[in-house]
């Protein structure tokens, strides 16, 4: 599909984007090991989302959409999940690889993960190797790539210090962990989302957090409450929204319901120190995660260095903070942010190459970037999504402010993380 933008400015409008993609993967999955039937509203209806759906499925829960679009999840307990008759497809979604592998390392069966080729390009072998640490049997291709097969059970409790920052990772431990008697340590270099740690400490679990370890003490058979949860709206789906304003001339965009966990809210920490106008109403908590109403208006922006502890916090917004660096007055480094290259796509490539094509002047790195500010974007051309959700969206807000708008290619990949999109934005 291709995605036609044009410029825009003047915009005043109010919003909301949809559900948390992170909330969303683990409210499926954690309803579905909870003894008894959750409600899930607010869920994204995204293409990664229901891929989870679909597995847990697979795996012996029943999951049905009520007219109002909450979802009830008949939760089958741990113990309760069944042996998948067919391989688990997690189709683009790292997400429901990384953590329904951990999940299947503690149970007594055998199940087959795949995804589409992009997920079976991405390392597999940084929860391959803490789940065979506990005692989880996992075959995959070369280098650890999927598909996966994993047969499950009898696992023991580690310590963990991961060499990465990622909250896939610590969460893949975690719910392995489950299913050990004893306590299971994660230690990360740096906090990456938390969502998975509330979570499960809102179920039930018996989970500490202390600065970047954290520490799940389990029974082994643990009984999970289920959830009655509402999902705040995506910060990451925001942040494109928000740069929308940012950008535009004379523009004023409200958010309204942005989930804003402080693991989450790197880029709205970035922003503010490359001088954006933005202001944060309306704070308040709901299930647990506390959310808020974010405006944006048109603002001149400046060059800052994004690195170190900051890039967990805005690992997925960091594609559209390079956009924004070339609007910037001086010039932008990115640091620490590797971890860009083994995602949907190389991220660092795939960015510097559309933009590239629309005159920004930007210095690759192996681990970030270095984006030439105050550069007029020409448009009128057309750009490639290369299949990941995160630069088809970029690309479609750099027309917003392109010289002649953009065409974006396989921009079907949108449908991912934020499936009303291109309605949304042509509605500004
Ligand atoms: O746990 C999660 O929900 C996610 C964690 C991050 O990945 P890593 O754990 O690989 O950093 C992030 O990039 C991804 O979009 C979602
Ligand atoms: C990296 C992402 O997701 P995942 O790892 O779940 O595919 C993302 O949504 O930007």
């Amino acid at each position: 599909m291709k995605l036609k933008i044009a410029n825009k400015s003047n915009i005043n409008t109010k919003v909301s984007v949809p559900g948390d993609k992170s909330i969303s993967h683990r409210s499926l999955m954690l309803a579905g090991i909870a003894s008894g039937q959750s409600r899930v509203s607010g869920l994204l209806e995204g293409e990664d989302c229901f891929s989870t759906l679909k597995c847990m499925e697979k795996l012996g829960v029943d999951i049905t959409r009520d007219n109002s679009g909450t979802y009830i999840v008949n939760g089958v307990g741990l113990n309760g999940l069944k042996e998948p008759a067919d391989i688990l497809d997690c189709g683009n979604s790292g997400t429901t690889m990384r953590l329904l592998s951990g999940l299947l390392a503690g149970r007594p069966f055998y199940s087959v993960l795949t995804g589409d080729r992009s997920l079976n390009s991405r390392p597999m072998d940084r929860i391959i190797t803490p789940l065979s640490k506990m005692g989880a049997e996992i075959w995959s291709r070369q280098q650890g790539l999927a598909p996966l097969s994993i047969r499950g059970g009898n696992l023991a409790s580690i310590n963990y210090n991961s060499p990465v920052a990622s909250a896939q990772v610590k969460s893949s431990i975690l719910l392995a962990g489950l299913s050990t008697k004893g306590i299971t340590y994660v230690n990360e270099p740096a906090q990456s989302r938390d969502h998975t740690e509330k979570m499960l400490k809102a179920a039930g679990v018996d989970i500490e957090i202390n600065d970047n370890t954290i520490k799940l003490n389990s029974s082994g058979q643990p009984e999970l409450k289920p959830l009655d949860i509402n999902i705040p709206g995506d910060i990451s789906s925001a942040a494109f929204i928000i740069a929308a304003g940012l950008i535009t001339e004379n523009s004023r965009i409200l958010i309204k319901d942005v989930g804003i966990n402080q693991t989450r809210t790197g880029v709205l920490d970035a922003l503010k120190m490359m001088g954006a106008e933005l202001t944060i109403k309306n704070k308040r908590v709901s299930s647990g995660e506390p959310l808020a109403d974010i405006e944006a208006c048109s603002s001149n922006l400046k060059a800052i260095e994004i690195s170190g502890s900051l890039v967990p916090r805005l690992i997925d917004e960091i594609p559209l903070l390079a956009l924004l660096a070339t609007q910037a007055d001086g010039d932008t480094i990115i640091k620490d942010a590797a971890e860009l290259r083994v995602k949907e796509t190389d991220r660092i490539k795939a960015i510097s190459s559309e933009l590239k094509k629309l005159g920004a002047e930007i210095e690759e790195y192996p681990n970030g970037m270095k984006i030439k500010g105050n550069t007029e974007l020409k448009g009128g051309i057309e750009v490639d999504s290369f299949g990941d959700h995160r630069i088809g969206m970029t690309m479609a807000i750099s027309g917003l402010i392109a010289r002649n708008g953009i065409i974006v290619n396989n921009s079907e990949s949108i449908d991912i993380s934020f499936p009303d999109f291109e309605k949304l934005i042509n509605n500004l």
